[in-house]
């Protein structure tokens, strides 16, 4: 479904800043494949989605989604069959606009424009059986514009937006780590929801060791750009956050640096 070819990334190339981000990655996910992403800081998480989805252009490697060799479209192509949701609770939804003429413009993703203005009925009874899922009240809102959300119901609405047109690709960039604590829990526990009902191949960065190893099913570990730790199946499912941390310094060599990480 995914295949990661030998990519690699460095910034500022031939410069003091040189920084090579991600070196040599080699990565594939089955269809239906639900990954969770976790490293210490710098170590290339942000980067790799954003060199997935057309954000950076990579130096060397190759992306091919669904049989298809991306690797040089334009990151408002793979808009079109990625969907992504960012850790701002603020990116993602347009804030002066409703709920459902949010929805529209996401629901609209990869369509022919057509010249009719406004939101069909069709359309409204559709997204109101999408919010109400969501178990928010949104579906009783959605005259409301969007700036009015509190953090974890915009996030709700972005994972919405990001999956209604069924991506080829979901991308979740640490999408719960500014909500609190019981609202991110929610925003996960709907992740798992959509995720499975759509059979989405999805990679989630977090900062949340636990989060990373009860959600999907699959989880990398990230150092330095590259991956050091790749836990599936049975192995996954023994492992503690414990365990987790004393395999980072086993394989990295390195103290885990992000504060984030250990909080949890
Ligand atoms: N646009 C950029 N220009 C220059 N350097 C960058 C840029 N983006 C990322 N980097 C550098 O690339 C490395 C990888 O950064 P990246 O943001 O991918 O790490 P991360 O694993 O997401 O880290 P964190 O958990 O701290 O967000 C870091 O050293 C970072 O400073």
């Amino acid at each position: 479904m995914l295949i990661i070819e030998n990519l690699s990334k460095t910034f500022n190339p031939g410069s003091i800043n040189e920084k090579l981000a991600l070196d040599n990655i080699t990565l594939s996910l089955q269809p239906g494949e639900f990954l969770s992403i976790i490293g210490g800081n710098g170590a290339g998480k942000s980067t790799l989605l954003n060199c997935i989805s057309g954000v950076y252009p990579m130096d060397q490697g190759r992306i091919i989604l669904d049989s298809m060799d991306i690797s040089y479209h334009p990151e408002y192509q793979r808009s079109c069959y990625i969907g992504r949701v960012f850790q701002d609770p603020m990116l993602g939804t347009a804030f002066d606009m409703t709920i459902e003429e949010n929805l529209a413009i996401a629901y609209a993703r990869g369509k022919p424009r057509g010249l009719k203005p406004g939101i069909r009925k069709s359309e409204a009874k559709l997204f109101r059986e999408h919010l109400a899922r969501l178990e928010l009240g949104l579906e009783d809102r959605m005259k409301q514009k969007v700036g009015l959300l509190s953090g974890g119901q915009r996030q709700a609405l972005t994972l919405l937006m990001a999956t209604i047109v069924k991506p080829k690709l979901l991308l979740l960039d640490e999408h719960t780590a500014a909500l609190d604590p019981a609202i991110a829990q929610r925003v996960l526990q709907l992740t798992r929801e959509i995720v499975s009902r759509y059979h989405l191949t999805t990679i989630m960065v977090t900062h949340n060791m636990k989060a990373a190893l009860e959600y999907g099913n699959r989880t990398i570990m990230m150092h330095e750009g590259r991956i050091i730790l790749d836990l599936q199946e049975a192995e996954r499912e023994e492992i503690t956050v414990e365990k987790l941390v004393q395999l980072f310094g086993l394989k990295s060599g390195a103290e885990l640096d992000n504060d984030r990480l250990l909080l949890i």
